[in-house]
């Protein structure tokens, strides 16, 4: 395989067949897998509650630059800039959110010391926000990591599941269905812009096709971070200390 998607298949529709285990190992982890059935340990909840509100705050800035970068790169009609703009305000919430929840918990969030995971975590966050990381590898990235916990908390929420009803209200944060809407289009747009770089023929298609290995290279790495974010939580052996 030559690594381009066949016509008619997005490039995320690609990557997504060619890397499906650490996928699934992303959406269907042993953490989230014990909250679906109900087996969840509190403190790891409680932990990945620290953890996430640390990442969260970091995202935001990230965020931010792919708004900058949505500016430059896109034209008005598109409506980029209103996606990303809503996904700022809706971080604005969710970090209150965190409050709410880590006071529900009684998890004191000026006392948490983030763990290894987070610390790296949140560097390739800050690594992606420099202003040479194009669109389209920031716009992978960022649908990567939302997309993540949109299909891990949906399946929370499915039929069936035994989701206690104290951590219902997490899961529908990013398991609802505006949320896997907002998903979607984050996914079109980041598949756009892969696109436009993936058919480019001009003189500079050699940029153009590193740009798209980056892209992938990028959302191999969300995929792993997230892994790595689930074990730490779920205080998996092996994870790595703080
Ligand atoms: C680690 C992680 N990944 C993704 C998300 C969803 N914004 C999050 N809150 N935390």
């Amino acid at each position: 395989m030559d690594g381009k998607p066949k016509a008619g298949v997005s490039m995320t529709n690609t990557w997504l067949r060619k890397h499906h285990l650490i996928y699934a190992g992303a959406t269907r982890h042993p953490f989230i897998l014990s909250i679906r059935d109900g087996t969840v340990d509190l403190s790891a909840f409680k932990r990945w509650l620290g953890q996430d509100y640390i990442f969260v705050r970091a995202f935001v800035p990230f965020v931010a630059s792919v708004l900058i970068k949505a500016w430059k790169n896109s034209d008005h009609e598109s409506g980029d800039i209103e996606l990303v703009l809503s996904g700022v305000a809706a971080l604005n919430d969710e970090i209150e959110w965190f409050k709410q929840e880590a006071s529900k918990w009684g998890v004191e969030l000026s006392g948490v010391v983030p763990e290894k995971t987070t610390r790296d975590y949140c560097r390739f966050l800050e690594d992606l926000m420099s202003p040479d990381v194009d669109y389209a590898v920031a716009m992978t990235a960022f649908w990567a990591i939302e997309a993540v916990y949109q299909e891990s908390f949906a399946h929370c929420l499915e039929e069936g599941s035994k989701t206690p009803p104290e951590l219902q209200e997490a899961c529908q944060r990013w398991g609802n269905d505006g949320f896997g809407q907002y998903c979607s289009s984050l996914r079109n747009i980041a598949d756009r812009e892969l696109e436009k770089a993936a058919s480019d023929g001009g003189p500079l298609v050699k940029v153009s096709e590193d740009m798209v290995t980056k892209a992938e290279v990028e959302f191999q790495r969300v995929l792993e971070y997230e892994v790595q974010f689930w074990n730490m939580s779920h205080g998996s052996p092996g994870r790595s200390a703080p």
